[in-house]
């Protein structure tokens, strides 16, 4: 058996707003994330763990954020490519973990919605994705509720 193994890192800042979109569900909130996209931070860091463990680069080297074209786009559309390369390359995803990372919004209560918005986008099992959070205890920029950041990890297997 082929395995491989990618991660994500990414960070979006908070502006004006009423929701945020994590992992492809909306939570209201009383910002928003900013971002060439509807800046989900949680889809991009499944998507640049599926471009990593492909070598295949990152969202920006598919998606350019010099393209007018991917203005706002539904980050639903990138993982969509992600996992289409993958298949492409003979390789299926096996396994998500992804980590959220910010004192607000509380992530509890949707992490289950947003395992089975990955599951519907993504076309992994829902109980192969994984989705946590954590605060930095009010440390840094995520700690001072700045924006949002996320890590993931993708094993593909083929
Ligand atoms: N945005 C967040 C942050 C954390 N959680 C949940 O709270 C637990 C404790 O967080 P610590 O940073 O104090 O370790 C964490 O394990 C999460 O279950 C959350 O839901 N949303
Ligand atoms: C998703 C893309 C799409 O242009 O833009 P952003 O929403 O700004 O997200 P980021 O993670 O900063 O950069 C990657 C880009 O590919």
């Amino acid at each position: 058996m082929d395995v491989r193994v990618g991660n994500g890192f990414d960070v979006h800042r908070f502006g004006p707003g009423d929701h945020v979109t994590l992992c492809g569900v909306r939570i209201p909130f009383g910002r928003g994330l900013q971002g060439h996209s509807d800046a989900d931070v949680g889809l991009h860091v499944l998507c640049d763990a599926i471009y990593g463990a492909l070598a295949e680069g990152d969202i920006g080297r598919h998606f350019p954020p010099s393209e007018a074209e991917w203005k706002d786009t539904d980050s639903a559309v990138f993982l969509r490519h992600a996992v289409g390369l993958a298949a492409e390359r003979g390789y299926r995803v096996n396994a998500f973990d992804c980590t959220l990372i910010c004192e607000e919004p509380k992530i509890g209560p949707h992490a289950d919605a947003m395992r089975e918005r990955v599951a519907e986008i993504s076309g992994v099992a829902v109980d192969r994705i994984s989705v946590k959070a954590t605060t930095t205890e009010r440390l840094g920029f995520a700690g001072r509720a700045e924006g949002i950041a996320a890590l993931a990890t993708a094993t593909l297997i083929a």
